[in-house]
């Protein structure tokens, strides 16, 4: 796993065909620095003390033996070995896709950032593959994550301070070999649809006027949120034949999506999920493994999705509607598949 490390008694250590030299900081002044030096304070700070490429004064030995550097490292870099910094950007700079961006490295390490508000593309398998190398350190976000621009997508780093190129091109082929099979960068963003959707509230409570209606606003702030816009309210009564021409009516402005709320669940007075069904959708499911958010319907009206919103989307903040509605504002077509995966780890409220 580790590269081969020699350290010698005359001070030096030996990376590969590198040489690293200890010399005291006493007498380091006026030496640059061969990488960047970190101070931890536990609550208070955690980062870069002194750059790479500083030249050490005078001033800078109390600080130095604050953070516990007795000893400061020169670098004899041979051709066939890479600083820590160049490797972690190498990596990033293979890694990256669309919609995303990596700056200057620090400490060793080169992070990966969203430039778009969407949904991630990590394809675990890859970064399986990159980590069992050994050495080399790549830790992302997991896929189908929501980021929002400037949100960190993953991180390299190299483990020692001196890699053999072979093990960076390594990383490099295997990334190749994945674009070239997907036609698509292992790490990437998918960026948020605007979409348009049409809303029916049903429940006779509501429509009566004898309760306020809270969903309209919980949907509109959701989707909101994702970039989208809820474009048109209309409200139905728990009547399965009223439920049915809203949700034509609905169809027929050419929405990109249809949202039904309330009435998913198992009362004689639910009546959802059987007027979508009569409406003509295709149910993809009626049942979602996922808690908040199991009695949620999905399916496809000629072709536009149409989601069922069972009573907790109004009132839990994460539900299986935001794992669904990301997935389509990111250009996804939802098949079965996808709602059977969404159990394991689906398990936010029980
Ligand atoms: N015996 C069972 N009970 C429940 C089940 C179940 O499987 N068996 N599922 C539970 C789950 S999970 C959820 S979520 C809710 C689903 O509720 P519904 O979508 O059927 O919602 P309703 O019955 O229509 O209403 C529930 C509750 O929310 C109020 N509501 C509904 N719409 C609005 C609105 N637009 N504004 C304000 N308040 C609204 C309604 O008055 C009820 O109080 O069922 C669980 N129970
Ligand atoms: O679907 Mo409820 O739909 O899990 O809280």
């Amino acid at each position: 796993m580790t590269s081969p490390e020699r350290s010698r008694n005359d001070g030096t250590t030996l990376i590969g065909s590198s040489r690293l030299r200890e010399v005291k900081v006493e007498d380091a002044v006026g030496m640059v620095l061969a990488h960047d030096l970190t101070q931890i304070v536990p609550g208070q700070f955690k980062g870069r003390l002194f750059r790479k490429g500083h030249v050490v004064t005078s001033e800078d030995l109390p600080r130095l033996k604050d953070i516990g550097k007795e000893h400061l490292f020169t670098i004899e870099l041979a051709d066939a070995d890479l600083h820590e910094d160049d490797a972690a950007v190498r990596m990033a700079r293979a890694l990256s896709g669309d919609h995303v961006a990596y700056g200057e490295p620090a400490e060793g390490k080169a992070s990966l950032k969203s430039t778009a508000h969407g949904l991630a593309f990590i394809a675990r398998e890859m970064v399986d593959e990159i980590n069992r190398l050994g050495d080399i350190a790549l830790a992302t976000v997991v896929d189908r994550r929501v980021v929002r621009t400037g949100e960190a997508l993953a991180a390299t780093r190299v483990i020692p301070l001196i890699v053999p190129k072979l093990k960076i091109e390594a990383v490099e082929d295997i990334v190749s070999a994945y674009r070239a099979a997907h036609g698509i960068a292992p790490i990437g963003v998918r960026p948020f649809r605007r979409m348009t959707a049409g809303l029916l509230t049903t429940g006779s409570e509501v429509y009566s006027g004898r309760i306020q209606d809270k969903f309209g606003p919980a949907v509109s702030a959701k989707l909101a949120e994702f970039g989208s816009e809820v474009v048109e309210q209309r409200f139905a009564p728990d009547d399965r034949h009223t439920i049915v021409n809203e949700i034509h009516y609905l169809r027929k402005q050419g929405y990109d999506m249809i949202l039904v709320t309330g009435g998913m669940s198992v009362d004689p007075d639910d009546r959802t999920p059987g007027a979508i069904a009569e409406a003509g959708a295709d149910i993809v499911s009626y049942g979602t493994p996922m808690l908040p958010g199991s009695m949620l319907l999905f399916g496809y009206l000629q072709g536009v999705p149409i989601f069922g919103l069972p009573g907790c989307v109004m009132h839990d903040p994460y539900t299986s509607f935001d794992v669904l509605l990301s997935r389509v504002l990111a250009g996804d077509t939802i098949a079965r598949e996808d709602i059977v995966g969404m159990g394991y780890g689906g398990l936010h409220r029980s």
